[in-house]
């Protein structure tokens, strides 16, 4: 049997943190026809807040180190400035949305990330152990879209900081018993490029094997990385497209890098 189909897009720190480009984001994801979801970033809101608040960032392999300083930051920012803002930017729009953390209705429950064998600890930062795709299916079926900010928690109370590449992943794997899904990665540049610099650069599709050697060669870095191990977690958990590409393209889903198995 068929199923419906849904798009799951994320949306990075980079335009959730300019009034113009979220803007622009916003109506492009409230033109999408169908079922849709979005999960927002924030890190660089999160940084100045911090900053502001004489609090300094640490981060490692791309990943916030949180203590109970930062994660009330990132509680502040990510669940209450950027969530709400983007759920009001929707609602202008005419779109039902409705804003969440992962503690809502126990979408997403996560366990706090250990020590590492290295001695790192990065705190209240939790990795995903199961996410609830039937209420989240139930909420969709019902007309609502659900907005999702990079909180999780861990049953016993405790809010978790996660990355939202990763929390994408996870919502859209966790969907796929009850849609056919694709996941569209927003950000500032038209897709994975094959010179950074060169925005004409998009590699319009890669493939696990073409990534170790964009790894190896430095074409890809940075959030690139974490990213991409995420769209292919993404297909192997059986998301049917994931995409990378810039907000501009959500529109009309033209060019963008294409992940393949
Ligand atoms: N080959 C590449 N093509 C495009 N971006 C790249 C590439 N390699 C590294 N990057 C970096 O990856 C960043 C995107 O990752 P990240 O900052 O985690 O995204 P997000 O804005 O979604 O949080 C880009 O801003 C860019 O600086
Ligand atoms: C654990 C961890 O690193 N969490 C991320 C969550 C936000 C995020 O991922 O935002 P972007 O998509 O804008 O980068 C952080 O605090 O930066």
């Amino acid at each position: 049997m068929c199923k419906d189909k849904i798009t799951v897009v994320k949306v990075g720190g980079k335009i959730v943190e300019e009034q113009d480009s979220l803007d622009r984001l916003l109506r492009d994801f409230a033109a999408i026809d169908g079922f849709k979801l979005l999960v927002h970033g924030g890190g660089r809101s999160a940084t100045k807040v911090a900053a502001d608040l004489g609090i300094a960032t640490t981060m490692i392999e791309g990943r916030r180190v949180t203590d109970e300083a930062m994660l009330r930051v990132v509680t502040m920012v990510y669940g209450g400035l950027v969530n709400k803002s983007v759920v009001a930017g929707l609602q202008a729009l005419g779109v039902d949305a409705l804003g969440m953390t992962g503690a809502d209705m126990d979408i997403i429950r996560s366990r706090r990330r250990p020590v590492t064998e290295a001695g790192i600890d990065y705190g209240w930062v939790g990795d995903v152990e199961r996410v609830n795709g039937e209420a989240l299916a139930t909420l969709v079926r019902a007309g609502v879209v659900p907005v999702v900010a990079p909180l999780t928690h861990d049953g016993i109370g405790h809010l978790l900081n996660t990355n939202a590449d990763t929390m994408a992943q996870s919502v859209a794997t966790g969907l796929t018993p009850y849609f056919d899904v694709r996941l569209v990665f927003c950000f500032e540049k038209p897709g994975v490029l094959s010179d950074e610099a060169d925005d004409d650069s998009v590699i319009p599709a890669i493939n696990p094997a073409m990534f170790e050697s964009l790894k190896a060669d430095g074409t890809v870095s940075g959030g690139m990385i974490p990213k991409l191990s995420n769209s292919f977690d993404a297909l192997c958990g059986g998301v049917g497209e994931v995409v990378i590409t810039s907000a501009a393209a959500l529109a009309d889903m033209s060019g963008g890098t294409h992940l393949t198995l």
